[in-house]
């Protein structure tokens, strides 16, 4: 017996004002697997993770996670099926201390709830867990201070951090490692090859160096439609892929930019 896939896109497009920004778009990502969707500026890709969270309602086609058709289910019902996306600007609470931002999200994930401090103050448990999680992203030095004084990159670190946190079964990434600085990246590849492989994840990213060292497969989104969709080998020796965008993106990489 084959897996329910975790994510089922059935001839999905979407159509803004008129312009069509995602074209017939299928494809299905196994339990456990890394996806990771890559293409040119504008190709869509944050559109589809858009319309895979229920951001954006899609105007045609199916949107199915773990076996349930979830295309007309608003965003904060699809987190009830394990669905969760990170934003390309850090969505933390920027008032709050790195530790309150890590124990709401515990808390979050616990109940269901918006953890309030009292809550959080009362939970021991959680609070022995939101140690845990400093320590494991190496927050822990940075814990007390409010996080609209980190740097963006420890914000970044925060966010996934505390998304990590409610262990979602479907992840969706969007350019996870915008922001980062050049000699961070390693360390973020390590923390992604480190993820549970009860959790699936989608990512969207241009950083070449951490889509080939995280994805199983990779889809290539062109003018809103896939070009290709394949293993990372087959993806960089597809001539169309590197007509379109590999060309220049590999570019970047071997110049320490990407
Ligand atoms: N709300 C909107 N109204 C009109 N056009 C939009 C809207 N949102 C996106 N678009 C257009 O849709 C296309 C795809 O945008 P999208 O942000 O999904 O691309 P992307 O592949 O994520 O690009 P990037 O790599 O630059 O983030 C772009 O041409 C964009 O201008």
């Amino acid at each position: 017996m084959t897996a329910v896939p975790a994510l089922q896109l059935e001839h999905v497009s979407k159509t803004i004002g008129g312009l069509t920004i995602l074209e017939d778009i299928s494809l299905t990502v196994q339990p456990g697997e890394r996806r990771a969707i890559i293409g040119p500026n504008g190709a869509g890709k944050t559109t589809l993770l858009n319309v895979i969270a229920g951001f954006l309602p899609a105007t045609r086609g199916r949107v199915i996670v773990f076996g349930r058709d979830v295309t007309r289910l608003p965003a904060h019902r699809r987190v009830d099926v394990g669905l969760l996306k990170t934003n390309q600007q850090p969505a933390v609470f920027q008032e709050l201390t790195t530790r309150q931002n890590i124990l709401i999200a515990l808390l979050r994930g616990r109940h269901r709830l918006l953890g309030l401090t009292g809550q959080v103050n009362s939970d021991r448990a959680v609070q022995r867990e939101a140690e845990r999680v400093l320590e494991e992203w190496g927050l822990l030095d940075v814990s007390d201070i409010e996080v609209r004084h980190l740097p963006h990159g420890y914000q970044r670190r925060v966010e996934l951090a505390a998304r990590f946190a409610l262990r979602p079964r479907l992840l969706l990434l969007d350019e996870p490692a915008a922001g980062l600085a050049v000699d961070e990246i390693p360390a973020f590849i390590e923390r992604l090859a480190q993820l549970p492989r009860d959790m699936t994840v989608v990512l969207v990213e241009h950083s070449m160096r951490v889509v080939f060292s995280f994805a199983d497969r990779i889809t290539v989104l062109h003018h809103g439609a896939v070009l290709a969709d394949g293993t990372p080998d087959e993806i960089q020796r597809n001539e169309d892929v590197q007509a379109a965008y590999l060309a220049g993106a590999m570019r970047g990489r071997n110049a320490g930019t990407a």
